[in-house]
């Protein structure tokens, strides 16, 4: 903690699209101050040369990664680096007394054998250290995330998903394996590090799946349908790219076990399900989220339907990929482990019309 009581705060990947959006959030939150800005090429910059619009809020130049600065000066430390890179740090973070928020998915599958399966990544040494983490989906595991010193944020799609997904297997209304996921997501979901595809001139006017039947939230999605269904759950999740920069819209179908289950009960049971959940809004009856809606928020979107023709429910979930599905959900995290509003430091209001 610092001089003045407030939170002492850095983020290790401070240049990228997750790191760019805590800078803006964090300037603004009434109880951190934020002191520490780590990366790798951009380490020596200052961080109004990498974001000039943000050069007269925030002071700081980005500083190569080394764990005893980082631990001398934080409390808090927000990891987002691309997979693979946190488990090399965070342990050193957390012997060193920290608390950690990974936006990575280094932490996120319980079972190493999957991860490896899934991630192709060799041997790792910090089991102990996984043990610990909690995946950081507070509508989910809100009671659990006060209780440890290292969070695993979940993916962007994951979180739309499974917010869609939940209630249906909390309460048991569907076969479980009938879970289909058909999700849409903007360019920024890839990262500011250049790929090919996500260049204007292969992403414009053009929409496609990828990674169909073996996209790496897959296995995310379904340990987490797994442990709220209380047995195994397997599902079809399908990606596609669409050509816009933020947000991400996924649709989830899935049959019911009660035919006779109308729009309106399943509203009353996503209304009850989210009523201690201030970022999650359950939308009326025919309305349908659009992305733009959470754009810029922390906010997700849900709108309900049921075709009783085919007795499937289809829920729809829009989250802006890089706050509510990355940078605000580990923010939202960080209120909790400390106690705060859940609320704090976060935005609610979209910047479109
Ligand atoms: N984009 C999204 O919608 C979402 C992303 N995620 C996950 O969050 C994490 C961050 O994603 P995103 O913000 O998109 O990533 P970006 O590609 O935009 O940024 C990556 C950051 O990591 C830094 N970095 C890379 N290598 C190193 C290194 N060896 N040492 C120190 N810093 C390094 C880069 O720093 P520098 O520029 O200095 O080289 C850069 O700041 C990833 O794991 C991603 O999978 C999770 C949910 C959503
Ligand atoms: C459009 C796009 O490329 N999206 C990314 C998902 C980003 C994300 O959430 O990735 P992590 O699970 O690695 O954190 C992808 O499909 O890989």
């Amino acid at each position: 903690m610092g001089d003045n009581g407030r939170t002492t705060v850095g983020i290790v990947g401070a240049s990228g699209y997750g790191g760019v959006q805590l800078v803006r959030m964090l300037c603004e939150h009434p109880k951190v101050d934020l002191v520490y800005l780590g990366g790798d090429s951009s380490a020596g910059k200052s961080y109004g040369d990498i974001y000039p619009h943000l050069a007269h809020q925030v002071n700081l130049t980005v500083e190569a990664v080394d764990i005893d600065t980082i631990a001398s000066r934080c409390e808090v430390v927000f990891l987002g680096l691309p997979n693979g890179l946190a488990c090399k740090i965070a342990p050193q973070l957390l012997d060193r007394g920290c608390l950690v928020l990974d936006l990575s998915a280094d932490y996120r599958l319980t079972d190493m054998e999957v991860y490896k399966a899934w991630y192709g990544s060799a041997d790792r040494a910090d089991h102990e250290v996984l043990s610990k983490a909690v995946y950081g989906l507070p509508e989910i595991y809100r009671d659990r995330i006060p209780h440890t010193n290292l969070i695993a944020c979940p993916g962007c799609y994951t979180t739309s998903s499974l917010l869609a997904i939940s209630p249906l297997l909390k309460q048991g209304l569907i076969e479980p394996d009938t879970l289909i996921v058909d999700a849409k997501s903007g360019t920024s979901g890839g990262g500011r590090q250049g790929k090919i595809n996500l260049l204007l001139a292969e992403a414009d006017s053009s929409l496609a799946a990828y990674g169909v039947t073996r996209h790496r939230h897959t296995p995310e999605l379904e340990q987490v349908c797994s442990d709220l269904a209380g047995h195994e759950v397997k599902l079809q999740f399908t990606p596609h790219l669409i050509p816009m920069v933020r947000g991400i819209l996924a649709t989830v179908y899935a049959t019911l076990r009660d035919p006779g289950l109308v729009r309106e009960d399943l509203r009353t049971i996503y209304s009850v399900f989210y009523q201690n959940s201030p970022w999650v809004r359950v939308l009326p009856n025919g309305i349908y989220p659009q992305t733009k809606w959470a754009c810029g928020t922390n906010v997700c979107y849900l709108g309900l339907e049921v075709d009783a023709r085919t007795n499937r429910v289809i829920v729809m979930s829009a989250i802006d990929n890089l706050i509510k599905g990355q940078a605000g959900q580990a923010i939202q995290c960080l209120n909790l482990l400390k106690g705060w509003e859940e609320t704090l430091g976060l935005p609610k209001l979209a910047f479109y019309p």
